[in-house]
């Protein structure tokens, strides 16, 4: 780990905290992958949070250990061996700064293609002579997570009662999808201990552009979602389990019926916080509008007309905390 001079904090954004509260067990959307009756539990978390954690996924622990223990091992090395995978433009090892209009945060990460099979020889490039095990384990991570998601978009098309059942699901599982996976490292910053009462941005607030966002973390805290009265809830970390966040594409299709979700990450003081990321888009041809089938009676799209290479195009031009969907709303966002 790297210790910092008591400068160097000052350039990163500092939040106070007092204005968050805890997501409480009982009033967390928690939904039990197993149970039957699960789909109308999802529509219920989408409409209500845009977010919400499963449990009983069925992906088995190898998957998610082997692959923590290969970013752990990358994020260990020398930042002169890391910064060989940068810059993340967009693809590759990012420090600090994320994307390409000026945010930065207490982070640093890999971002990828999650078609890695696509884009073998520069993804390859990044990790010098033995890139085998981390691409492996990163593989088999996004398969099984890519499943899991495409259940989860197809329970929520039953729960919805809208056919095809895989109208959302075929957007991620086409092999020509616009998919990525992300893994996060926060390091613990101990100069927040002298800064009582507020606290550091390891990520700053924002949605997420994609379909669907599925996020596992370690067990140290730092992510937060925000509800409609624009307080923050601190999310409690489980690392057996998955928090799924809505996108704005997601919103979109659904014409506003799921909200996606503004979130965050603070940093902490005495832990490192890893986290992986699997952001399932479409192809970058599909257009992105209500499904006619959600629309009832004279219901009339919010949304003006737009693929989705026009909307990551746009949203690249943002940054992180733009109302990016704002700008393809048809009565503008106040
Ligand atoms: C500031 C930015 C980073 C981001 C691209 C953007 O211009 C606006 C959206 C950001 C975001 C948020 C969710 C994901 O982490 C991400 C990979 C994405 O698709 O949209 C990031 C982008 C990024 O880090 O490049
Ligand atoms: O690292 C996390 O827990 C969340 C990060 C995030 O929201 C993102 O990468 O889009
Ligand atoms: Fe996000």
């Amino acid at each position: 780990m790297v210790v910092l001079s008591k400068p160097v904090i000052e350039h990163y954004s500092l939040v106070k905290i007092s204005k968050s509260q805890t997501l409480s067990p009982s009033g967390t959307p928690i939904i039990d992958l197993s149970k039957q009756d699960c789909k109308y539990q999802l529509v219920k978390a989408c409409q209500e949070f845009g977010f919400f954690k499963v449990i009983n996924h069925g992906i088995p622990n190898e998957f998610i250990s082997k692959l923590e223990t290969e970013a752990i091992k990358f994020f260990s090395l020398p930042l002169s061996e890391k910064e060989k995978a940068g810059p993340a433009s967009p693809f590759g090892y990012g420090n600090k700064n994320i994307g390409q209009n000026g945010d930065v945060g207490w982070v640093e990460y890999l971002l990828l293609t999650a078609n890695p099979g696509l884009h073998y020889d520069k993804f390859a490039a990044f990790f010098g002579v033995s890139p085998e095990n981390f691409l492996y384990a990163v593989n088999s991570y996004i398969s099984a997570i890519k499943e899991m998601g495409s259940e989860i978009l197809e329970l929520l098309a039953d729960g919805l009662n809208i056919q095809p059942r895989n109208v959302f699901s075929k957007l991620v599982m086409n092999e020509q999808s616009d998919s990525v996976f992300r893994v996060n490292h926060y390091p613990p910053c101990p100069q927040l201990g002298d800064l009582t009462g507020k606290n550091l941005i390891g990520f700053g607030e924002h949605t997420d552009p994609q379909i669907i966002s599925i996020l596992r973390s370690n067990n140290t805290s730092g992510l937060q979602i925000s509800l409609k009265d624009g307080s923050w809830l601190s999310v409690p970390p489980d690392q057996n389990s998955f928090f799924v966040i809505v996108g704005d594409s997601l919103q979109v299709l659904t014409n506003g019926r799921f909200k996606s979700v503004r979130h965050r990450v603070l940093a902490n003081g005495f832990q490192s916080r890893i986290s992986m990321i699997y952001f399932g888009g479409p192809p970058l041809s599909e257009r992105i509008a209500p499904l006619p089938s959600l629309m009832k009676g004279e219901e009339d799209s919010l949304y003006k007309e737009f693929t989705w290479f026009e909307y990551k195009r746009s949203a690249c031009k943002t940054r992180l905390e733009d109302n990016r969907l704002g700008l393809f709303e048809k009565i503008a966002a106040t």
